[in-house]
């Protein structure tokens, strides 16, 4: 993974999402794929509603069912290199990344408008196998403002400040299998939880 990266989008399209090409090799892609493909990965669960992605974390888990999060299985070693990487990416210290999900969006599968939970602050995102789209919208008046932002394979984004707490983004079912992993950092009422 090369050390410096060049931003996708000069003027970013939102305050607070950053994002660049090239993140990973196509080994290292090939490499992360293969390991997310030998894990138990089951579909994502809200309130007894079974959602079509497929997913595993690691260091912490967060369930959407009871709307609790827990520690889970510590990130193993095949993570590390690319979690120092996205964390060096958003100029955050290796050790505050948390957490890692790792995500298999099969054909038809998705994911909804949301906000991600409020026990993380940072989302670090890294893409993997084929382009997608990450929506974003705010409500606007009796409407919504939208912007659209390219995920090639390989690349990597940052989710902070506003794109990350004041517009929701979703990813339109896929036609062809994606995979990402997201590294998270607590934020102030994660880390509060954590110690209680
Ligand atoms: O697959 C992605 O890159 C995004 C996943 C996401 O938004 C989430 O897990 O909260
Ligand atoms: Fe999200």
């Amino acid at each position: 993974m090369p050390a410096a990266f060049a931003d996708l989008f000069d003027t970013p399209l939102l305050p607070g999402l950053a994002a660049a090409d090239g993140f990973l090799s196509e080994a290292e892609e090939q490499a992360l794929i293969a390991h997310i493909d030998a894990q138990t990965l089951e579909p994502f669960r809200f309130q007894g509603w079974l959602g079509k992605r497929l997913t595993t974390s690691f260091g912490w888990s967060y369930d959407f069912d009871r709307g609790a999060f827990d520690q889970a299985d510590p990130i193993p070693e095949w993570l590390k290199s690319v979690k120092a990487c996205a964390a060096a990416f958003a100029g955050l210290p290796d050790d505050d990344l948390v957490q890692a999900l790792l995500i298999r969006y099969d054909p038809g599968a998705g994911i909804g408008w949301h906000r991600d939970r409020p026990v993380f602050e940072h989302v670090v995102g890294v893409s993997l196998g084929v382009p997608a789209t990450m929506r974003f919208r705010r409500r606007r008046g009796a409407g919504f403002e939208r912007v659209s932002a390219p995920l090639a394979p390989r690349s990597v984004y940052h989710l902070s400040g506003e794109a990350r707490h004041e517009w929701e983004h979703s990813i339109a079912e896929m036609e062809v299998t994606r995979w990402s992993i997201t590294f998270r950092s607590f934020s102030e009422r994660g880390r509060r939880a954590r110690d209680s």
